[in-house]
């Protein structure tokens, strides 16, 4: 199935999902559990809209704990500014009708000094960690800042790890994806250590 059908057929499969709610509370505690969650003073997340696996209690529980908390802010070629989440009244309508943070732009490089980067994913390929995304290729640009030793998690719905998600050149894999059935970690490209053996990986 090419990138486009793919998308299409989660992008369907997640308009007749029932309320996700109990799931979207399994992977904010799965993931609050995790101690390099918690140590994690910074983290680019993101501020979930429709059918996507939903952050607002994750976000707003992280902004509690006391991290600075990240969000997208979509720039017009696509790529990736970020500003900081500052309570419920931070965040505005963006260009295509979702929340985005109205705080200062700390610009496209801010993702480099995030200690954990969560990010929306329609599916992620469950033996190399591709993650298909909306097919802006904004979180490709952006994942491509993020240092090898940070944690990077997409979210997502039961049954959306999958095999075969097309790879292109640009494609940035992502180490771990968060389902409500718990945390799956990759094994990542040949030399950058596995599940069994996490040579260069500090979680
Ligand atoms: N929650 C969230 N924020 C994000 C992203 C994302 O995928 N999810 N982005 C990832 O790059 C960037 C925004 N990119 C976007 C790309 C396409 C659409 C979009 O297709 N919107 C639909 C309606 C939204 C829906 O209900 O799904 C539309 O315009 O018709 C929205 C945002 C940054 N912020
Ligand atoms: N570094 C980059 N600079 C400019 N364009 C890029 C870059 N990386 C990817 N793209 C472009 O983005 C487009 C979409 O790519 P793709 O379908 O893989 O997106 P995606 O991974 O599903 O989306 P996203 O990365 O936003 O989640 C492609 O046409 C690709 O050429």
């Amino acid at each position: 199935m090419g990138k486009a059908e793919l998308r299409r057929s989660i992008i369907s499969a997640r308009a007749g999902l029932p309320d996700q709610s109990g799931s979207a509370s399994a992977i904010r505690e799965t993931l609050l559990d995790r101690p390099w969650v918690q140590m994690a003073g910074l983290v680019a997340c993101y501020w979930s809209m429709g059918t996507e696996p939903a952050t607002h209690g994750l976000v707003f529980a992280l902004w509690k704990h006391g991290a600075t908390v990240l969000l997208p802010v979509l720039r017009p070629d696509l790529d990736l500014d970020w500003a900081v989440y500052d309570g419920p009244d931070s965040l505005a309508p963006g260009p295509r009708g979702h929340l985005e943070p109205v705080d200062t732009r700390r610009g496209v490089d801010a993702i480099r000094t995030a200690a954990l980067v969560i990010v929306p994913a329609l599916a992620v390929d469950r033996v190399t960690g591709v993650r298909l995304g909306r097919g802006g290729g904004s979180y490709d640009r952006a994942l491509a800042r993020v240092g090898p030793n940070v944690p990077t998690v997409a979210l997502l719905h039961e049954g959306e790890l999958v095999e075969g998600v097309p790879a292109e050149p640009h494609d940035r894999p992502v180490a771990m994806a968060a389902l409500p059935s718990g945390i799956v970690t990759f094994a990542g490209p040949p030399g950058a250590g596995s599940p069994a053996r996490p040579a260069r990986r500090s979680w």
